[in-house]
């Protein structure tokens, strides 16, 4: 298959108001129907990585591509139309804890919905039962009408993959997706994102602390240190040895050049 870029980042910097620089010049290209993990130290700048993928934040300098069109430029309703095909995981799930599993999943479909059919939950048939397949999809049909806060970690995330699935985004970006959940529950969530890589064909770019989880899931490894990429490379072909000096924050770029 001819490598199709979905991401692509050029000399990007992102400095915040306080003067820290959150990236520094990144330039980056990431191709349709990767699984790329982000690794580095806490404050290393993985999460503003992602946060300016979607613009959740604004960068200072240069241009991000989302399927070949600036994200940095788009206005209104070319913004609104990027953003639909890029879906977020949270590490603390984002689900309106007080409504059901269902109304959860359904708000997926927001971005396709006037304003004023979204704040009626006006939901098509067809869209609730789209919502309704996404949490067979994630084995989560016997809970259709639970409140989310009744639900444990590992579920309610599993909802938040149900409310991507049901976006139906061509780009995944999980920021810490696991990091509250218990080793077992982690490792399944992370087998549901990989079932929307593999079989749904997304785009997914996963902040990861577990070096266990970054090397069983991950296709590509990114390592981040400074707002710098410092090593980026393919999982089979990564040493163990690198990761552990990229989370102990060993690694210098010149290392892998
Ligand atoms: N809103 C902000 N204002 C000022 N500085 C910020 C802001 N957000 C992040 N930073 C700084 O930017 C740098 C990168 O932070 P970022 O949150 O991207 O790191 P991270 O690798 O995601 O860390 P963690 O794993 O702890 O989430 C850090 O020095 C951080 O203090």
């Amino acid at each position: 298959m001819v490598n199709q870029p979905m991401i692509q980042l050029k000399n990007v910097t992102k400095v915040y108001p306080n003067g820290t620089r959150g990236l520094n010049n990144i330039n980056l290209e990431i191709n349709k129907g990767e699984f790329v993990v982000v690794v580095g130290l806490s404050g290393a700048g993985k999460s503003t990585l992602l946060r300016s993928i979607n613009r959740l934040q604004d960068i200072s300098d240069g241009d991000i591509l989302i399927d070949g069109q600036s994200i940095t430029h788009a206005k209104g309703k070319a913004l609104r139309n990027i953003r639909r095909d890029i879906g977020m995981i949270f590490q603390n799930f984002n689900l309106v804890k007080r409504s059901s599993v269902l109304r959860n999943v359904l708000t997926g479909k927001v971005g396709y919905y006037s304003a004023w059919k979204s704040t009626f939950n006006l939901f098509s048939a067809e869209d609730k039962q789209k919502a309704y397949e996404a949490l067979q999809q994630v084995d989560l049909a016997d809970k259709v009408y639970v409140r989310a806060d009744q639900l444990s970690g590992g579920q309610q995330q599993r909802v938040s993959i149900a409310r991507v699935l049901t976006q139906n985004p061509k780009i995944i970006l999980a920021d810490e997706p696991t990091a509250s959940l218990d080793p077992k529950t982690a490792k399944s969530v992370m087998q549901y994102l990989k079932m929307l890589n593999q079989e749904y064909g997304m785009t997914v770019v996963a902040n990861l602390h577990s070096v266990e989880l970054a090397r069983e899931f991950g296709d590509r490894v990114l390592g981040v240190k400074s707002g710098e990429i410092i090593y980026d490379g393919k999982m089979s072909e990564t040493p163990a040895a690198v990761f552990e000096k990229i989370y102990n924050g060993q690694l210098e770029e010149a290392e892998n050049e």
